[in-house]
């Protein structure tokens, strides 16, 4: 069965991960999208460097940008604190139906709720609809022309307070070159690069981290 690719991916979870180990099914994903079918997911190197910045913010309330099929959702929700949300937004309605099983099966779903719709029409409901103060980290990673005018609305929305860490996938491959000039020419963000290579290959991409100063 599997017709599209990100249910091929659900398949090689419910195959070869364990239910419930969050490690063992974004582990599954990598091998899958590196021995059989490239997809877009973080991926095990550039994981890891998300890994470390998450470890070091803590974050209590995290917001990503473009779930997928769950997979940086999964790794980023194995680490949050008992009590800690994220919640991820997605466009496609194919791909959250996806990532809502992939979450499921890693038993994070507490952790996390995914909301389905334009990142742009989400941010302003987001103190609302959630409760939500301020975000403690954003993970973006979705269509790289939105990282610009979605990082404004999360200022201008008041959803940034002093120390909150904007980490950006891709900045390199595909690219999100004005993205780098916003947050690297602001006075209110203190940025920093962190190299690695395009998910699966040995393309050079990159994670940028930037830290709101208020
Ligand atoms: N809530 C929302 N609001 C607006 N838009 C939204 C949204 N939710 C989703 N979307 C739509 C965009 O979602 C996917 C974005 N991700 C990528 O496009 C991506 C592409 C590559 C890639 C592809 C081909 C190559 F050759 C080389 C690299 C690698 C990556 O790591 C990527 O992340
Ligand atoms: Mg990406």
């Amino acid at each position: 069965t599997g017709s599209t690719q990100p249910q091929r991916m659900l398949e090689a979870v419910q195959k070869n991960a364990t239910k419930g180990d969050p490690e063992s099914v974004f582990s599954a994903i990598d091998y899958y999208c590196r021995h059989k079918e490239w997809a877009m997911n973080v991926g095990d190197e550039k994981g890891l460097i998300l890994d470390s910045v998450l470890t070091e913010v803590n974050p209590s309330i995290a917001l990503e940008l473009g779930t997928y099929c769950g997979y940086s959702t999964v790794r980023i929700a194995r680490l949050l604190s008992p009590g800690s949300k994220l919640i991820t937004v997605e466009f496609n309605p194919a791909f959250a139906a996806v990532a809502r099983q992939i979450i499921a099966y890693a038993g994070v779903q507490d952790k996390v709720t995914l909301v389905e719709g334009p990142s742009g029409d989400l941010i302003p409901k987001m103190k609302e609809r959630f409760g939500i103060k301020s975000f403690d980290f954003v993970f973006l990673d979705h269509w790289k022309d939105r990282y610009v005018p979605d990082t404004k609305l999360l200022e201008d929305c008041g959803l940034l307070r002093k120390g909150t860490v904007l980490l950006a996938d891709n900045v390199i491959c595909p690219g999100a070159p004005e993205y780098l000039k916003y947050v690297r020419n602001s006075p209110r963000y203190e940025s920093r690069y962190f190299k690695s290579n395009l998910e699966y290959s040995k393309v050079e991409d990159g994670l940028e981290k930037s830290v709101f100063l208020g």
